[in-house]
């Protein structure tokens, strides 16, 4: 039997499947080739017949997966944002659309609030950059219909900073998000605000939402980056640009002749957009004279 893994508790997994959600074991074999299950894994497994539990008994190639939060085979990583207090600072959506972009994963930039503040110089921003954004109001329901249109049958996280209206959002999506997380936390003798492991979250009609723990996870270190060439890609409005630079190896920072900076000069890019790219540029850069240092693994 084939199933998708919602959720992983003190080394039971539980898998959703086409009879329903079946608890599982997983079995250490599988350490030589994915490694540990993760939230997201497509799985095999077999049920036993004494009491109906099953134990997985292979896990299908990932197509992505993020190491903090654990969980793969992701369509979407969705950022919540708000123009209306807490602003969300534009580096912190940047960031983590540049890890989605990176993994292959598609980027959804979410601005909620949108009652109070409609996000006009946000949604330009991100209109320009290629990014998928929606705006909606957690409170009023505006826009909630296009964003269920837009996750339904896929598997898509969602992240965002404190107060942005996360959790609202995710319970228009799924008005049991809430109760089921509540429950599951109960289960485990937690409380819900202190529980930081991912699950997914099955929406009527069908997909899948998981909630991530804020930001603070999403560091550019878990975008793999062999070469800090390699963060211009995950800039989609670069890419246009890529090439024509003066110079070959152009880090697109502050060079002469940057065919990049000419266009956040000509307002064809944004400038939070560009700062955001360098600031992210001089973290890899480093990580990659670190990682030369230690002799060239990864
Ligand atoms: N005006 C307005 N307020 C909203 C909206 N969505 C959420 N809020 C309010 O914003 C506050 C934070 O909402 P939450 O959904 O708890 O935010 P969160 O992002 O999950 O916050 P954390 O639990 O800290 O991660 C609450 O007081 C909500 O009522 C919205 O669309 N409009
Ligand atoms: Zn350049």
């Amino acid at each position: 039997m084939e199933g998708i893994i919602l959720k992983g508790i003190g080394g039971f997994y539980y898998v959703d499947t086409a009879e329903g959600l079946i608890e599982c074991k997983a079995r250490g074999r599988f350490r030589k080739t994915v490694g540990k299950p993760i939230i997201g894994d497509r799985v095999m497994l077999e049920i036993q017949p004494e009491d109906g539990t099953g134990y997985l008994t292979d896990i299908h190639p990932r197509k992505n997966s993020l190491v903090r939060p654990a969980v793969a085979n992701l369509d979407l990583l969705a950022v919540v944002a708000s123009a209306a207090p807490p602003v969300t600072d534009p580096f912190l959506i940047d960031k983590v659309t540049a890890i989605a972009v990176h993994k292959g994963i598609g980027a959804l930039v979410v601005i909620n609030k949108t009652d109070e503040d409609p996000g006009d110089d946000l949604f330009r921003i991100y209109e320009k950059s290629g990014i998928e954004t929606l705006r909606v109001s957690a409170l009023t329901g505006e826009g909630i219909e296009r964003l269920k249109d837009r996750i339904r049958g896929r598997v898509a996280a969602f992240a965002g900073n404190s107060g942005v209206g996360k959790s609202s959002v995710l319970n228009r999506l799924d008005s049991g998000f809430g109760a089921e997380v509540g429950a599951i936390s109960d289960r485990i003798g937690r409380g819900r605000h202190t529980t930081r492991h991912v699950e997914l979250h099955p929406v009527e009609g069908g997909g899948y939402i998981a909630d991530t723990p804020g930001f603070s996870s999403f560091e550019t270190g878990q975008m793999d980056l062999v070469l800090a060439e390699d963060l211009q890609y995950a800039f989609p409005e670069f890419v246009p640009y890529l090439g024509q630079c003066r110079f070959t190896g152009c880090a697109h920072v502050k060079e002469k002749g940057c065919a990049v900076c000419a266009a956040v000069q000509a307002g064809e890019i944004a400038e939070s957009r560009h700062e955001s790219y360098v600031k992210l540029y001089e973290g890899v850069k480093d990580l990659k004279e670190w990682e030369l240092l230690k002799g060239g693994t990864r």
